[in-house]
């Protein structure tokens, strides 16, 4: 596994914010997927990089769907590793790993009042297919040993642990709630013990 190319893109956000991203590509991981490192501010070698596991979510990324919280999510990582100097991993992990159409069909079962979890079941699916060994690799080849994770799944955590990646830190991420996605973060914390203090529903 190595590096294959480094290169600084300037973004600029749909609020208008600016930033620069030094963009990292790979050779050689695990499942062959086009995963990105984005460096932002300073990862310093001698400070623990501010590191998020961002699994792509196109509708909420790209579209601003409000569905699910993964766009303020992606946003709000930028800002702090910004400020921190770190790195966010852009994993090609769409609809937790089981692709973009399957998620829109757990969309349309979900409009039939399954959880996020009953319809990937109904669909033939995992709860959650996500495997995060690329991630660990990523880390691994950009000379990170130690991260503090921004992240409210408990799951990734364990996983880069499991994987040779000490985690000092686990970082809350902040809660995007709306009507539209109150019943999905219910779920997460139910089923999956996401750390998130939801409002009631009914204040929404
Ligand atoms: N299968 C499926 N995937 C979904 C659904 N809603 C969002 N996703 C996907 O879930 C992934 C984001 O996962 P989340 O559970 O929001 O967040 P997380 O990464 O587990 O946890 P945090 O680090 O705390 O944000 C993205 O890949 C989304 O495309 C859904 O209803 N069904
Ligand atoms: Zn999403």
């Amino acid at each position: 596994m190595s590096v294959r190319t480094r290169v600084t893109v300037p973004l600029r956000f749909a609020d208008g914010y600016s930033a620069t991203a030094k963009v990292i590509t790979f050779t050689g991981l695990a499942d062959g997927k086009e995963h990105l490192a984005l460096a932002f501010g300073e990862p310093a070698t001698d400070r623990v990089p501010l590191v998020r596991l961002h699994s792509e979510c196109l509708t909420g990324d790209v579209f601003g769907s409000q569905r699910c919280d993964c766009g303020p999510q992606l946003r709000e990582a930028v800002d702090r590793i910004e400020q921190t100097g770190g790195y966010l991993l852009y994993l090609r992990q769409e609809g937790r790993g089981i692709g973009l159409y399957a998620k829109l069909d757990a969309y349309a079962l979900q409009e039939q009042g399954l959880d996020t979890y009953e319809a990937n079941r109904a669909l033939g699916h995992g709860d959650d297919e996500r495997d995060y060994t690329a991630a660990a690799q990523m880390l691994d080849v950009l000379g990170v040993t130690t991260v503090d994770l921004l992240t409210n799944n408990p799951d990734k955590p364990a996983a880069l642990r499991a994987a040779g990646v000490e985690v000092r830190e686990v970082v809350p991420t902040g809660v995007y709630a709306s009507a539209a996605n109150v019943r999905y973060l219910e779920a997460k914390v139910e089923q999956t013990r996401h750390t998130i203090a939801l409002p009631l529903a009914g204040r929404l």
